[in-house]
């Protein structure tokens, strides 16, 4: 347990509340063309920026512990580095290592793997998200595990490929399987057995996150271990058929798919096999792994049958809870957070987010702990998200998350409230342009009302983003600059984050003086921490990352 914060002798804060509103995945776009944050029509955050301290943020590579400041940010190391206030080596970079020095495979977790599939005569299963986007998992783990294992003497393995398109590009999985699939030839050329067995869009099957629709978990089970689904002879065949079936629809959204060989399924997952969940981020791997790990009290959905197998994460995906019970790389030692800071002092808080961001705001931001610090001081609030296409209501639940925030202020409850409006990020990983601009449009009134009743209870108010993505809505050509465009000459849709800067503006209405208009640049995400804790009229912790505010 940490010690309670300094106080700040000189200045205590204002009279209200400090407001963190996190717009997830808004920044500042690279390109005049495809930039929805700034083409789409936002009087309050054009004010906001014009008439009060506005500086920017990096939010992407190794200013949020990523391998290197070509891998894009996300809302894990997001979260994680506005809630821990310094910035720790992520998951991407954990693994890597891990890989390299060769610690994973001389761990007990991948010996027992493989010593129990050798003991048994059984295969070993890589389940996970089937791309190099390096926000849940990359493709040169898996291989890299593969290889070992076979010198490990595994004669038979099986992968079960989410299909991305959500942090690559929409409509690359052909780029992936068709090299891997040559690649798994060579390896097989000497007799052994790995190949793809199942799959699907990542967005349809298994990747569900923080409760939001089990349905999709319980299709993936049903692919993944029984091999229940449609059948094709490859995974090449199986996402042509697809693509051609449903004209426009994009990777993340493909239907399941499974292999087989004389109409029977190549790999499902039986009692004395191995299981390896290789996506290295918790939040859309809980729920899969539940369902493995969990005993007979789960009611999610009907399994069936529950395989007796051996079962490992790439990581620990809760620290707390011990989640799986048996992972391959320890996550980064995230500790003293702020939110933890802050109930050691007494904070009341309020955290607040829709189903989609919810454990965001809470979760990620408390170091990927999930539940609270202090259950009399915190309150966190999950507004429903809809089950359905988010460009189909492209407003998501911002007014929704406003009208609790805007009795959560006067209210008197609260000392310090964060929220996050998913819409930037969420309908930005659609790719349709209408439906970021009105997503945008949708946020923008919810900051005009926020203002409002911030002022009025003599609040501040931070506004800044985890990473960029409604930014940089169009796929550019790495050289040129130019936007890439698809054989109809329209704009090629990019659905990923962005590797954008992003905004921090200090909204004070009751400002007078007490630190210089102009705020710190050069800084990261990370300096939110400092930032807020400072505002509440504390001191932060030494080692924190410098606040944003240059104090007079
Ligand atoms: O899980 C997702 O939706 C994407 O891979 C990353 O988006 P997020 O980091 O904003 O959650
Ligand atoms: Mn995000
Ligand atoms: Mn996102």
């Amino acid at each position: 347990m940490v010690k309670a914060l300094e106080k700040n002798s000189k200045w205590q804060g204002r009279k209200g509340p400090v407001v963190l509103v996190i717009m997830d995945g808004v920044g500042y776009g690279k390109y005049s063309e495809g930039d929805a944050v700034a083409d789409a029509h936002m009087e309050a955050l054009a004010d906001f920026q014009k008439n009060w301290p506005t500086t920017r943020l990096k939010a992407h590579g190794t200013a949020v512990g990523l391998p290197s400041d070509e891998d894009m940010g996300n809302s894990e190391v997001g979260h994680n580095a506005i809630g821990c206030g310094r910035v720790f080596s992520q998951g991407a970079k954990l693994v890597s290592s891990s890989l390299e020095t060769g610690a994973m495979f001389s761990g007990d977790t991948w010996k027992k793997l493989v010593g129990n599939v050798k003991k048994t005569g059984g295969k070993m299963h890589f389940i996970g998200l089937f791309s190099d986007g390096n926000v849940h998992s990359h493709i040169d783990h898996l291989k890299a595990m593969l290889v070992q294992a076979k010198k490990d003497g595994v004669k038979s393995a099986r992968i079960h490929a989410l299909l991305d398109g959500r942090d690559v590009g929409e409509t690359s999985a052909l780029d992936y399987i068709d090299p891997f699939e040559a690649w798994l030839k060579e390896l097989n050329a000497d007799g052994s057995d790995f190949r793809i067995a199942s799959g699907g869009g990542r967005m349809f099957i298994t990747m569900d996150r923080y409760n939001a629709d089990w349905s999709m978990v319980e299709r993936g089970w049903n692919v993944h271990v029984f091999g229940k689904g449609r059948l094709f002879a490859n995974a090449h065949e199986a996402i042509e058929t697809w693509r051609k079936e449903i004209p426009g629809i994009i990777d993340q959204d493909l239907k399941e798919f499974v292999i087989a060989e004389n109409g029977k399924p190549i790999g499902t997952i039986e009692d004395g096999d191995s299981v390896v969940y290789f996506n290295f981020r918790g939040d859309r791997a809980l729920e899969l792994t539940a369902a493995f790990e969990t005993g007979a009290d789960f009611d999610k959905f009907d399994r069936v049958r529950v395989p007796a197998v051996e079962y490992a994460g790439m990581m620990e995906y809760d620290g707390d809870l011990h989640i799986p019970a048996q992972y391959l790389v320890t996550p980064p030692a995230i500790d003293r957070t702020m939110g933890e800071y802050l109930a050691a002092s007494g904070v009341r808080t309020l955290a607040i987010s829709e189903t989609q961001k919810y454990g965001h705001v809470t979760y990620f931001f408390n170091g990927n702990k999930l539940g609270k610090f202090d259950e009399k001081l915190e309150d966190y609030v999950e507004i429903k998200s809809d089950v359905l296409p988010f460009e189909q209501r492209p407003w998501m639940k911002c007014a929704e998350i406003t009208d609790y925030v805007l009795e959560a202020i006067p209210s008197g409850k609260y000392d310090y409230i964060r929220l996050n409006f998913p819409n930037g990020d969420m309908v930005g990983h659609t790719g349709i342009y209408e439906a970021v601009l009105c997503s945008m449009e949708a946020m923008d009134l919810q900051l005009a009302r926020l203002k409002k009743a911030v002022a009025a209870a003599g609040g501040v108010m931070v506004m800044s983003a985890d990473h960029g993505n409604a930014d940089d809505m169009f796929e550019h050509e790495k050289k040129s600059g130019a936007v890439s465009r698809k054989e109809d000459g329209s704009p090629k849709a990019k659905t990923s984050h962005s590797l954008n800067p992003v905004p921090c503006i200090v909204y004070d209405p009751a400002f007078k003086g007490e630190y210089k208009k102009e705020l710190k640049e050069g800084l990261g995400i990370s300096s939110l921490a400092a930032t807020c804790i400072e505002l509440l009229g504390y001191k932060a912790p030494e080692d924190y990352d410098v606040s944003v505010l240059n104090w007079n």
